[in-house]
């Protein structure tokens, strides 16, 4: 092992689940407007980052084809970023083994870019406070700001308002993916009109997994009804789950992923072992997310 390997800093960079998603409406250069309600699972791409003069990212792992290796990759977008904003001069050999579905909903580029933001400042010894890193991870992407806090949160604007939520207890759920990409802007624009309803008021004792699902009950992903007309396998997915013992099915962000929520995550493995045997083309992960 050389020196890199032993400095490197390792890290990882968690799924994200809109656990409600509202359309409140649109700005005047057509972003939409959102209420979300996000957790971040246990589960998520591996990131290394080593000392280096210039910048170099290698991609692996099961979804490393979809998604780009060079200068468009999130990774050296942020990488680049950063070192614009600070000033630094250094580089890094960074390193992603992708474990989570790209274009799915489960914000796994944007998490890539806000633990490289992290990680490099911190590799580098940038001492930049958390304002301006949320809003340089804005330039990158909406869902950037989110996940350098990378817990349970409520999210305004398109992404970069965000309110933490600590006390919202880790929830088992289970991932699916079924395999196929929907394109977020056409989701957006399937939607048409903006509901322009914003989530109801957060209840001050949602202690336990069940509380959280009776909550979610009041609430909605707006982008859910569009996504399935786009793509009707999400469709499946949700009655799939559905037919599991689980408090609570919705597609995240949007999608084409989708989530369930389990009492225990005992339920949570058994239900996600059943609906890989029975649809092995799926993406089925258990997970606690908080
Ligand atoms: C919907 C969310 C919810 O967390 O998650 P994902 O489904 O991507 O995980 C995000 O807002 C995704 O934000 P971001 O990742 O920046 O979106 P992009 O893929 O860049 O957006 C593609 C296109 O969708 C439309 N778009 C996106 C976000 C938004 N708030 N309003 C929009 O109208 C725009 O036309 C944009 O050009
Ligand atoms: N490091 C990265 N990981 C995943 N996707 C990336 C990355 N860098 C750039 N992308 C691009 O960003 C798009 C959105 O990816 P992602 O954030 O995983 O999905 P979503 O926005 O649906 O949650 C992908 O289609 C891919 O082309």
């Amino acid at each position: 092992m050389n020196d890199n390997h032993l400095s490197a800093l390792v890290r990882t960079a968690p799924a994200k689940i809109n656990l409600a998603l509202h359309v409140t409406g649109r700005r005047d250069d057509g972003y939409h407007l959102l209420d979300t309600l996000a957790v971040f699972a246990d589960l998520g791409d591996a990131l290394s980052f080593a000392p280096a003069e210039d910048f170099s990212l290698e991609v692996s792992g099961r979804f490393a084809e979809i998604v780009p290796d060079g200068a468009d990759n999130l990774i050296l977008r942020a990488a680049e970023a950063l070192k614009r904003a600070s000033g630094a001069t250094a580089g890094a050999q960074i390193a992603v083994k992708k474990e989570i579905p790209a274009g799915a909903g489960l914000g796994g580029g944007s998490s890539d870019a806000s633990t490289t933001l992290l990680a490099l400042a911190e590799l580098w010894g940038v001492g930049m406070p958390m304002d301006e890193l949320v809003a340089l991870g804005a330039t990158l992407g909406a869902d950037v700001p989110m996940g350098l806090f990378g817990g349970a949160l409520r999210a305004r604007g398109i992404g970069e308002e965000i309110t933490l939520l600590p006390s919202l207890p880790a929830l088992p759920l289970v991932l699916v993916w079924p395999a196929r990409v929907v394109s977020t802007g056409k989701v957006f624009q399937t939607l048409g009109q903006s509901p322009g309803r914003a989530l109801p008021e957060l209840p001050d004792n949602m202690g336990d997994a069940r509380a959280v699902a009776d909550f979610l009950k009041t609430t909605t992903n707006d982008l859910e009804a569009p996504a399935v007309a786009l793509e009707p396998a999400i469709g499946d997915v949700l009655q799939a789950l559905s037919k599991t013992p689980c408090l609570f099915a919705r597609m995240s962000g949007s999608g084409s992923a989708c989530f369930a929520i389990y009492e225990t995550l005992d339920a949570a493995g058994t239900a996600a072992e059943t609906l890989a045997r029975a649809h092995p083309q799926w993406w089925v992960r258990a997970t606690l997310a908080r």
